[in-house]
C-alpha cells in the first residue's frame, strides 16, 4: 500500500501541516490534508499502529473541515470528512452493513455541549428533549446480525459501509449471546451495534506476558481489542478474553405489535438486556436538561478510573426514536448524538537520559528518565523502554520531546518522539556493550530482543534474586525489603539466597533501624519462611518464565523439589499449561550444578523442600487416597483455593490425566485434559457444582 519512503514522506508532511500558520494555496493544502488523513486512517484502523497522536489527528481533521467550509467549491465526495473511516484489511471477507455505521461528533467542554443542545432543540422543534448518557467505550466497534433468534453474522465497522466478516472471532466473546428470543416480540432480523473492549486487568496481564517474552507491549486497550478481533486464529482470540458492550439497534424487522420499549434508546437497551445482551443499563442515565447532563459528565470524568475498562468519554443521545428520526444525520455522524471527550491521558516531556537496569535474570532494560510530568493524576518520570528494538523502532534520542501516554492504570508508555521539535542537539542512545553493574560483556541470544548479563554472580542479579526470594508472593520475609537486601549485600552480610538463613546478627547490631525489636521481628520472619509451602519456594527461586501459577503446577507435580532434577522437557510439557519455553527453562534450571548446590544449602538450613500436602506426609481425611485435577476456566472458585480444599481433606492434586486420576473437575472450555479423561474411561468427571457438593458433604 505505502512504501517505507512514502510513509516517511507523509509523516514529514503531516508535521509541516501541523506547524502551518497561513494557507496560501487552499486547493493544494486540502489535497495534502486529504492524503495525510487517509494515510493516518489506514495506519490507525487497518494496521492498528497509529503514527500520529489523537490530538494531532483531530487537529488535521479540523483543519480540513475548516478549509472545506471556507472554500465549498473545493469539497469533494471522496474527502475523509465525507465518510467515516478507512478500515478494511484483506484478511477477512468484506460484507455490507444493513445500515451504515457512522462516527460521532465530538465535544470537549460545557460550551460545546450547550451549543449542541441548542442545535438539537432547533432541529427537534421543541425545548423538551430527554437525553440519555452512557459511557463512550474505548474499544473496537462491531455490528451483529441475528436472524430468527440466532447470531448469523458479526462484522467490524470497516469503512462504515462495508466491514470485515469476523463471525468466528465474535463467537469467542463470552458475553455475546449466540442466540436470543427475539421472536417472542415478533423481531425476525435485527442488527445491533456495540463495542468490543478488553478489561484493564486483562490488558495489563497480556502486556506483562509480552514484555516477559521481550516483545513491545501494545499501546492501549483499544489497539489490543481491535487487533485481537482481526486475528486469524480464533483460539488465540478466545484466550485474550474480550468483552462486549452493545449500545444501539440500527435495524430490525417486526411482525405484530412493536414492544413499547422500542420507542426510546433507553427502553431499547433495557429490552436487549432482558434478552441476555450486555448493555450499559447500570451506567446509563436520563436527564431533562443539558445542564444536568454537563454536571453528570464532569462528575463521571472524576470516576473514570474506577471502571474495569477504558472509557474515553461519554455519549449523549436524544432518547426518543421519533425525535432522532426527525433530526437525521450527516454523512459523518448522526445529529442526535454527540461524544463528550475526556481529557487526553497524553502529555509531552523531555527525554533527559536513559538508564540501564539489570534484572534478576540478567536482562538489561533501558529506562527513560524524563522531566516529571503529571498524567491522569500521577507524576511520571521513569518509563521502561523494554529493549533495544523498541528504542530503534521509535527512533528515540536523548533530548527529544516525547509524547507519553498513560491509559488508565496501565503503565506509562512513550508513544513517540516529536521529531519536528528537534533542534540538532539531540544525541543517539548508546547501548552498553558491558553490564553496567559487573562489567561482563553482554550477550543477545539469537531471536531475542533483550541483551543479557550472563554472569551468574553479577551483583545486580544476585541482589534482585534475593529481593525476589524474600518478596511477599514468594517466601514473604517481612522487612527484608529492597533497601535492607542491598545494605546486607553491600556489607557482605548476605551475598546469596542461602545467606539469608545464616546472618551474623552481631555485625548488624547497632545499625540504624536495627534495634532489638526490629532484629527480633526480622529473625522471626526469616525463621517462619522455612515452613513456606513448596510452591512459594519454587516461585522464589526466580526461574525464568515461572510465575506464581506455574510454580504451583510444578509444586503439585512432585513430593519433593529434588524430584525435578530428573524431569525431562517432555515430562514437563505434559503438565497443565507448560509449553516448550517453560519446560526448557525449568529443565535447564534444575540441571545446573550451582542451583542444585543452592538447594542443598537451603535444605541444610532447614528450609522446607517437600510438598507436605502430598503422599505419605499428607493430611488424613475423607479424601485420603483420592486424586484430583482441575481444568478449564473455573467460575465458582479459584483453582488454588479448590486445591487447598482438596488437600485439607487429605486428597492429592495430580499434574496430568493418567490412570492414577480419580476426579477431573471441569470448568468452561476444558480442552485436551477432558478429552483424555473421557478416553481413559476410569476418571470421574465433575462439574464445579458437583465438586462443591462432594467437598462439602
Ligand atoms: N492517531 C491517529 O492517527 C488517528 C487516526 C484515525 C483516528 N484517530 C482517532 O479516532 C477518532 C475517530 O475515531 P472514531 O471514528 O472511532 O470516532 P470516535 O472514537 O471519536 O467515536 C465514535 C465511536 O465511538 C464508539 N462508541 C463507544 N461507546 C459508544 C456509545 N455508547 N455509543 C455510540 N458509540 C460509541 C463507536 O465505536 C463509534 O464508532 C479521532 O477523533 C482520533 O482521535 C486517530
Ligand atoms: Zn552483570
Amino acid at each position: 500500500m505505502y512504501t517505507k519512503q512514502d510513509e516517511q514522506q507523509l509523516y514529514k508532511q503531516a508535521k509541516d501541516l501541523l506547524a502551518l500558520t497561513a494557507v496560501n494555496d487552499p486547493a493544494a493544502t486540502i489535497d495534502q490534508l486529504k492524503t495525510i488523513i487517509n494515510f493516518a486512517d489506514w495506519k490507525y484502523y487497518v494496521q492498528d499502529e497509529p503514527v500520529l497522536a489523537d490530538i494531532e489527528y483531530d487537529q488535521l481533521f479540523k483543519q480540513l473541515k475548516h478549509l472545506e467550509g471556507a472554500f465549498p467549491e473545493l469539497l469533494t465526495e471522496d474527502s475523509p470528512t465525507q465518510r467515516i473511516a478507512q478500515g478494511i484489511s484483506e484478511r477477512f471477507p468484506t460484507v455490507a452493513h444493513l445500515v451504515p455505521m457512522l462516527s460521532l461528533d465530538n465535544t470537549y467542554n460545557a460550551d460545546d455541549l450547550s451549543d449542541w443542545d441548542r442545535r438539537c432543540r432547533e432541529l427537534a422543534g421543541t425545548d423538551k428533549i430527554e437525553y440519555c448518557v452512557e459511557p463512550k467505550y474505548d474499544g473496537a466497534s462491531i455490528s451483529l446480525i441475528y436472524e430468527n433468534g440466532k447470531l448469523v453474522r458479526g462484522a467490524t465497522r470497516g469503512d462504515g459501509v462495508m466491514g470485515e466478516e469476523i463471525t468466528t472471532n465474535i463467537r469467542q466473546i463470552k458475553s455475546i449471546p449466540l442466540a436470543a428470543d427475539f421472536l417472542k416480540d415478533g423481531v425476525g432480523q435485527i442488527e445491533i451495534r456495540g463495542e468490543v473492549v478488553i478489561h484493564k486487568e486483562t490488558f495489563a496481564a497480556f502486556n506483562q506476558q509480552r514484555t516477559a517474552e521481550g516483545l513491545a507491549p501494545l499501546a492501549n486497550p483499544r489497539n489490543a481489542a481491535s487487533g485481537t478481533l482481526r486475528m486469524l486464529d480464533p483460539e488465540e482470540v478466545r484466550k485474550r478474553r474480550l468483552s462486549a458492550v452493545l449500545y444501539h439497534i440500527s435495524y430490525y424487522t417486526q411482525q405484530g405489535e412493536k414492544p413499547e420499549a422500542l420507542n426510546t434508546h433507553f427502553g431499547s437497551l433495557q429490552w436487549l438486556y432482558s434478552l441476555g445482551f450486555p448493555t450499559p443499563v447500570k451506567e446509563m442515565k436520563r436527564f431533562g436538561s443539558i445542564d444536568e447532563v454537563i454536571e453528570f459528565c464532569h462528575a463521571f470524568e472524576e470516576r473514570r478510573d474506577d471502571l474495569p475498562y477504558e472509557v474515553d468519554g461519554l455519549v449523549i443521545k436524544v432518547n426518543s426514536f421519533d425525535m432522532q428520526d426527525k433530526m437525521g444525520m450527516t454523512t459523518h455522524h448522526p445529529r442526535w448524538a454527540v461524544a463528550f471527550k475526556f481529557k487526553a491521558r497524553q502529555a509531552t516531556s523531555k527525554l533527559r537520559r536513559v538508564e540501564f537496569q539489570v534484572g534478576r535474570t540478567g536482562s538489561v532494560t533501558p529506562v527513560a528518565k524524563i522531566d516529571p510530568v503529571p498524567i491522569g493524576g500521577v507524576t511520571v518520570s521513569s518509563i521502561s523502554l523494554f529493549n533495544e528494538d523498541v528504542v530503534r523502532e521509535k527512533d528515540l534520542h536523548i533530548g527529544d520531546t516525547v509524547l507519553v501516554e498513560r491509559a488508565g492504570d496501565v503503565i506509562p508508555y512513550i508513544v513517540k518522539p516529536l521529531a519536528e521539535l528537534r533542534d540538532g542537539t539531540e544525541t543517539e542512545i548508546e547501548f552498553p556493550k558491558n553490564c553496567p553493574v559487573c562489567g561482563e560483556a553482554l550477550e543477545k541470544p539469537q531471536g531475542e530482543a533483550v541483551w543479557r548479563c550472563i554472569n551468574i554472580s553479577c551483583p545486580a542479579q544476585v541482589v534482585e534474586r534475593i529481593m525476589h526470594f524474600a518478596s511477599k508472593d514468594a517466601m514473604d520475609i517481612r522487612s527484608l525489603g529492597g533497601a535492607n537486601v542491598l545494605r546486607f549485600y553491600e556489607n557482605k552480610i548476605v551475598t546469596d539466597i542461602p545467606g539469608i538463613y545464616h546472618i551474623n546478627w552481631d555485625e548488624v547490631k547497632g545499625w540504624e533501624g536495627f534495634g532489638a525489636k526490629s532484629v527480633s521481628n526480622l529473625k522471626q520472619a526469616i525463621e517462619n519462611s522455612k515452613q513456606q509451602p513448596l510452591n512459594r519456594l519454587i516461585y522464589g527461586l526466580g526461574i525464568r518464565h515461572v510465575g506464581e501459577t506455574m510454580a504451583k503446577t510444578l509444586a503439585n507435580a512432585v513430593g519433593h523439589i529434588k524430584e525435578l532434577y530428573d524431569w525431562t522437557e517432555e515430562q514437563l510439557i505434559a503438565l497443565e499449561d507448560v509449553g516448550p519455553k517453560v519446560a526448557a527453562s525449568v529443565a535447564h534450571f534444575f540441571h545446573a550444578h550451582e542451583n542444585r548446590h543452592m538447594l542443598d544449602l537451603l535444605e541444610k538450613e532447614g528450609v522446607n523442600l517437600a510438598n507436605q500436602l502430598k503422599g505419605h506426609a499428607g493430611v488424613e481425611g475423607e479424601l485420603s487416597g483420592k486424586t484430583f485435577l482441575f481444568t478449564g476456566t473455573l467460575s465458582h472458585f479459584k483453582r488454588s483455593d479448590a486445591e487447598v480444599m482438596v488437600e485439607a481433606k487429605g486428597g492429592a492434586i495430580l499434574g496430568g490425566v493418567s490412570s492414577k486420576l480419580n476426579y477431573l473437575v471441569v470448568g468452561e472450555d476444558a480442552g485436551s485434559k477432558l478429552e483424555k479423561a473421557k478416553k481413559l474411561g476410569t476418571v470421574n468427571i465433575l462439574t464445579e457444582e458437583e465438586f462443591l457438593a462432594l467437598i462439602q458433604s
